[in-house]
């Protein structure tokens, strides 16, 4: 069997011989906070969310201690593996291979991308946190999957770090950065075009479906916005890998 062909068992997907690694194919990325789910379970939630369309889902309940974790982690797993939509951890990394995830999302405090790759392997997506273009350009060339980068906007929990990085910084992180990048922090469905625009490969947000009552019709709208502002497949976006 040539290597080609061998790649193309390893990842269905567009790869070329060089490049076994999976593409980010979203561009509408989810992140938890169950202490935003009012009057209900974070998995009720989420499986609402997931029946209206969304891409991905990264699972950031940093308080629970870890075997508590493992029960949500295991619970939402299930309800992501019912479409196929990828479910990334923050930060454990041990738990996205114990737990077969698609991927982990580390913090600045997490372990370095290169250490984290050895873990999780190059069948899974390691995302990265940055808050600057410095960061952002860093975290491509460490080898990530895709960066996330915020607050963009100004929100409630990221106060503490000043004021936000606004379209400009997004836009310089977008044109230095090998990796997508996803924008995070007060991303609405007005906003989400603009972001486009600056060059985001898609967005990541959690008060804009979390917060709201109705999460399915929130999902839906959020998701018919994002597939306006990109129509293309993710994959076949030359950030996708
Ligand atoms: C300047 C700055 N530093 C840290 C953060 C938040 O850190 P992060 O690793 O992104 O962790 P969470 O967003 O998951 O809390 C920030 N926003 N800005
Ligand atoms: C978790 C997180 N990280 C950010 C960063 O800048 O790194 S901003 C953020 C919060 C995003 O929440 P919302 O969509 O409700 O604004
Ligand atoms: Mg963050």
């Amino acid at each position: 069997m040539g290597v080609a062909s061998a790649v193309a068992l390893i990842c269905p997907l567009r790869c070329v011989a060089a490049c076994p690694m999976l593409p980010v194919n979203f561009r509408l990325l989810l992140v938890t906070d169950r202490s935003l789910v009012h009057g209900r379970s974070l998995e009720s939630a989420l499986r609402e969310s997931v029946a209206s369309g969304v891409q991905a889902i990264q699972l950031r309940e940093r308080d629970l201690p870890t075997r508590e974790l493992l029960s949500l982690t295991q619970q939402i797993r299930a309800v992501t593996q019912e479409r196929a939509v990828p479910l990334l951890i923050n930060d454990r990394v041990d738990l996205a291979v114990a737990l077969d995830l698609g991927g982990v999302h580390l913090r600045a405090s997490s372990l370095p991308v290169s250490a984290a790759r050895r873990v999780v392997g190059r069948h899974r997506l390691i995302g990265v946190s940055a808050h600057s273009v410095a960061e952002a350009r860093q975290a491509g060339d460490d080898g990530a999957d895709y960066v996330i980068l915020g607050p963009i906007f100004e929100t409630p929990s990221k106060r503490e770090f000043g004021d936000p990085l606004g379209f400009a910084v997004l836009a310089d992180a977008c044109r230095h950065s090998s990796v997508p990048v996803f924008a995070i922090g007060g991303i609405t469905r007005e906003r989400i075009e603009s972001v486009r625009d600056a060059g985001a490969f898609g967005v990541a947000m959690i008060g804009g479906i979390l917060g709201r009552a109705d999460v399915g019709n929130v999902t839906a709208d959020m998701q018919s916005a994002v597939r306006t502002a990109w129509p293309s497949d993710p994959r076949d976006d030359s950030h996708a890998r």
